[in-house]
């Protein structure tokens, strides 16, 4: 029999803790090979359903699967976490605490070891393997929590945050690992604030308000119902050359270049030939909203509903 891979499924999932409904109704799916961002405010949700979603925490209702098999101890065994509160042990050493949580995900002594060796050097901690965890800064500590969540080569990885607080070099490095795992085949969700890497890494993306899911989908299947824009540098146009074209609004202006919101089917030919009746135009494209824009609309509309 051919079973379709269904990777890992939030089947509306419900949680409450006391007066505060934190999760409500939260449904998605990270499919196989699928990295996949989880934007939110803070309070929205999302670490209560990655807690969830690793098994750490029950839900009210609803179920996670993985594979299409709800999560037991086995499946559990397969996951890759990266907390939030990172829970390292903070006066073992670095390779030492890998390589026993390797052991601890049932690998062999020797296997537990040599992805210890592997991690470290992948991510730029061959140095400080002998480092007690305690000792690193705080950008080292969080590649060893990486390192933590994949040196037993699992089936799903969920991390709470791992961008943050992480220098360029180490965002690079970081990007360029979930990339690779989810190149593997393997689901990986992610939850970040920084909402440009999020737009630049991601296949899919989730918008979460209120413990909900409010947005969903592939990132530009999301920016593409967000509407037109224009963007256009004539730099001799002076503030307000825009005013009487129907359908036009500024978002911004600045050194000549403005940025523009178009209502359906506004003729931007238009709009070009009133930019060119001021001067010369160096630039003329169409853009769509970026992540961060969407997210400001929808969780306002939301917040507004
Ligand atoms: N142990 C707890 N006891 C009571 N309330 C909780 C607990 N954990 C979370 N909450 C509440 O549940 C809601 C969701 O919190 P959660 O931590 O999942 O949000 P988040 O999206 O991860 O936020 P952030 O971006 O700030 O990390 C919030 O209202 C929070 O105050």
């Amino acid at each position: 029999m051919h079973v379709v891979d269904s990777g890992l499924e939030i089947d509306h999932i419900s949680k409450r803790y006391g007066e505060i409904a934190a999760l409500r109704d939260m449904v998605f799916t990270v499919g196989p090979g699928e990295l996949f961002g989880f934007v939110g405010s803070n309070g929205a949700g999302k670490t209560t359903t990655m807690r969830i979603a690793l098994g750490v925490l029950a839900a009210d209702s609803g179920e996670v699967r993985f594979r299409g098999r709800p999560l037991d101890l086995d499946v559990r065994r397969r996951f890759g976490y990266m907390p939030e509160e990172r829970g390292l042990y903070p006066k073992m050493k670095v390779a030492e605490q890998l390589a026993h949580l390797g052991e601890l995900h049932g690998m062999s002594r020797a296997d537990a070891r040599a992805a210890a060796e592997r991690w470290t050097d992948r991510l730029g901690l061959r140095e400080r393997r002998d480092d007690q965890v305690q000792r690193l800064s705080l950008g080292n500590q969080q590649r060893v929590q990486l390192a933590a969540a994949l040196v037993h080569d699992p089936d799903v990885l969920v991390l709470d945050e791992p961008f943050s607080g992480l220098d360029p070099v180490a965002v690079e490095v970081m990007g360029e690992v979930l990339r690779e795992t989810r190149d593997r085949g393997v689901p990986v969700l992610f939850s970040s604030h920084q909402l440009d890497l999020v737009q630049r890494l991601c296949d899919r993306v989730g918008i979460v308000s209120g413990g909900s899911m409010i947005a969903c989908g592939g990132v530009d299947e999301l920016r593409e119902r967000g509407p037109a824009r224009l963007v256009v540098h004539a730099p001799q146009a002076a503030p307000g050359w825009t005013d009487g074209l129907a359908g036009v609004r500024v978002l911004g202006q600045q050194h000549g270049r403005s940025t523009l919101e178009l209502a359906d089917g506004t003729d931007d030919q238009v709009v070009l030939r009133a930019a060119l009746a001021t001067g010369p135009v160096h630039e003329f494209r169409r853009d769509r909203p970026d992540l961060a824009d969407l997210f400001r609309t929808v969780v306002t509309e939301e917040h507004a509903a």
